[in-house]
């Protein structure tokens, strides 16, 4: 399914020229004017960045963390760009955000995490857009819900903003994992299938919430084929006042830039196409298989949802579910299909045979009420 938005395509409102791949960096913060304006020479000096970022207004998770610099940020953002050449972006999260950043040409403006889950906020900053020429990113939302994302990035082009772009910046969960944000690259996969133009662009800093994990998570971003970079850089990020841990200098963001593979979607070699195309079609065939050999197992499902109706047996079976998935993962490693794939796939046929068995066993009303609920 496809969703449309009305959007220009990243090079009409980026200059990429020579650098691949599209990088954005600069500090979390505007700590003082000194830090921003020279952590833009150098990174104007690596000739690897296409816009200088800085965070200026920041929202905080706990009070009392320092909250950015605020309007006198936008001087330095100015004094920056005159020096280096370098267009500028900052989050903006109210209409004053909006209008201040727009008076000191800011060239791009972004829309933090917290803010895109909130649709009041999202809808002040569209109206504030209203009648306005300047490109606009939209982070992900906190919670990993495709439709506020959407939604959020609606309310923009809605307001007349055509130069747009996603930012994929992974997600909260309570549990703690490798990174500080998850990256769900299934719900970025998921926006990019419903609304193929526009162009997303990767965070890793926030994904990783470290240094060291900042070329992994960019090449796997790049492979999925996002369509640049947002990497966070400080002159000296063991001293920086926000995120110092995923900060990287200048220079190491230059290494992580050479060390990147460039893949692109499409070659044009008919020899390498004509492989390809052989072996999709052993995936089409085998696909296909698959879907027959599911339908021939749920229709052995109903058979037995029958008879347990006829004698009165329990749907669940636990002893037996328990025992196909013990084989069958088993079966699966022994194939190697990882197990929790192979558990995965067997828990998605598991509920449908329930839910299939459910709507045999059940009344009419029942049964409506399982559409109801599966709809
Ligand atoms: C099909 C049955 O009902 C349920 C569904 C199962 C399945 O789809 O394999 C297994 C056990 C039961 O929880 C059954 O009892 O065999």
């Amino acid at each position: 399914m496809k969703h449309n938005l009305n959007i220009q395509p990243l090079n009409t409102w980026i200059n990429q020229a020579g650098k691949q791949p599209l990088v954005i960096s600069g500090p979390c913060s505007a700590e003082t004017e000194e830090q921003l304006v020279a952590t833009a020479h150098l990174l104007a000096q690596t000739g690897k960045i296409s816009a200088l970022r800085a965070g200026i207004w920041k929202p905080r998770t706990r009070p009392g963390e320092f909250e950015g610099i605020g309007s006198i940020g936008l001087e330095w953002l100015k004094r920056a760009k005159a020096e280096t050449g370098l267009p500028t972006a900052v989050e903006v999260a109210t209409a004053k955000h909006v209008e201040e950043a727009l008076a000191a040409g800011v060239d791009i403006l972004w829309v933090g995490a917290r803010s895109t889950a909130n649709p009041f906020t999202v809808q002040e900053i569209a109206d504030a857009l209203r009648g306005v020429d300047v490109p606009v990113m939209v982070k992900n939302p906190v919670n990993p819900d495709l439709s506020l994302w959407v939604g959020a990035l609606e309310r923009i082009n809605n307001a007349g903003i055509t130069k747009l772009a996603a930012i994929h910046r992974g997600f909260s969960s309570y549990e703690k994992s490798a990174f500080r944000n998850e990256p769900m690259w299934d719900v970025a996969i998921a926006l990019k299938t419903l609304v193929p133009d526009l162009p997303i662009i990767n965070d890793p800093s926030h994904i990783t919430g470290a240094r060291d994990l900042i070329a992994y998570v960019s090449q796997k971003a790049l492979d999925l084929d996002m369509q640049g970079l947002m990497i966070e850089s400080h002159i000296d990020p063991s001293v920086a006042w926000t995120d110092a841990k995923q900060q990287v200098t200048p220079a190491a963001l230059s290494d992580i830039i050479d060390h990147l593979a460039l893949r692109k979607p499409e070659v044009r070699n008919t020899e390498v196409n004509d492989k390809l195309h052989e072996l999709r079609n052993q995936i089409d065939k085998i696909d296909d298989l698959l879907i027959q050999k599911i339908a021939e197992r749920m229709q052995i499902v109903e058979k037995i949802g029958n008879y347990k109706k006829d004698n009165n047996i329990t749907i669940l079976q636990v002893n037996r579910w328990d025992e196909i998935l013990q084989k069958r993962v088993g079966y699966g490693k022994a194939l190697k299909l990882s197990g929790e794939f192979t558990e995965k796939l067997l828990e998605l046929l598991h509920s449908e045979s329930i839910r299939k068995q459910t709507e045999i066993m059940n009344d009419e009303a029942g049964q409506a009420k399982e559409k109801l609920t599966h709809a």
